[in-house]
């Protein structure tokens, strides 16, 4: 569903991320790990048809993110890592206005928006400007927003970063259902207990390369360290780190 095919950036002289290559299954959760400045958010700029790839490509369900952006996006629902919206429209405008851009008529771009909005708990803050909601509030919006054309993927950057244990487990809860009706999600994070929680399979990136893939049972096994994921990742990350400096 989702290809990179030696997929990279170059910032001036600076790799941000080395060519990637990597398959994820329609239906899966995958995981994108990687510690701050591993490339995360560059690689899903790129798949967002945001930033032009320096080489390679990345394609969804056979279309190629940067050569056809608009088709991608009536494919993929995206949460930024800090989703901005018009601060003085209102919640439920603001699901009127991404469903309109989406093409749905007017009536059903607001019966879409309401049952959304109710479905994320956001009922009582319908009428609530966005600039008034907190960062929980705005997480579920985002989200909401990245849903209401019943995309077949969804491209997440940090969906629960800064989130309070409440706000944070609702929105994984929203993730898991969404996995269930078969929604393919490609979820970048460094909160690794979600990534055991949600996750069917994960990938390790480290300074822009990508240093590990397969489910927690392989990285496990590949690494030859025991326990969480956690230690899993330390692992890793400290061994492509020894690697880089030698
Ligand atoms: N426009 C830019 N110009 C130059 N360097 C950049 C630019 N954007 C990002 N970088 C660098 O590229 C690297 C990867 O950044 P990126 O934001 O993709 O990392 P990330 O994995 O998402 O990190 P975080 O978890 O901290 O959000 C970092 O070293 C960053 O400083």
């Amino acid at each position: 569903m989702i290809e990179f095919q030696g997929l990279s950036k170059v910032y001036g002289g600076f790799k941000a991320v080395k060519p990637l290559t990597l398959s994820v299954r329609r239906g899966e959760v995958f995981g994108f790990l990687g510690p701050n400045g591993a490339g995360k958010t560059t690689t899903i700029r790129m798949m967002m048809g945001i930033l032009v790839p320096s080489a390679g490509q990345v394609l969804i369900d056979g279309l190629d993110c940067h050569a056809e952006p608009a088709e991608v996006k009536r494919r993929v629902g995206y949460l930024p890592d800090t989703p901005i919206f018009y601060d003085y429209l209102r919640g439920r405008e603001i699901l009127q206005f991404v469903a309109e851009m989406h093409g749905y008529p007017r009536a059903e771009a607001a019966e879409r928006g309401a049952r959304l909005l109710a479905e994320f708990g956001l009922e009582e803050a319908a009428e609530d400007y966005a600039v008034n909601y907190s960062l929980g509030m705005k997480k579920r919006l985002g989200l909401a927003c990245a849903l209401i054309h019943d995309p077949a993927v969804l491209i997440l950057d940090e969906p629960i970063n800064g989130l309070d244990p409440r706000a944070s487990r609702e929105v994984q809860e929203r993730l898991l259902a969404a996995a269930a009706r078969g929604v393919t999600i490609f979820v970048s994070t460094h909160l690794l207990a979600m990534a055991e929680k949600l996750c069917d399979r994960v990938g390790i990136i480290h300074h822009g390369q990508l240093v590990a893939t397969g489910t927690l049972d392989q990285l496990r096994a590949d690494a030859s360290a025991s326990g969480s994921l956690e230690d899993v990742f330390l692992k890793i990350t400290s061994e492509a780190e020894r690697e880089t400096e030698q």
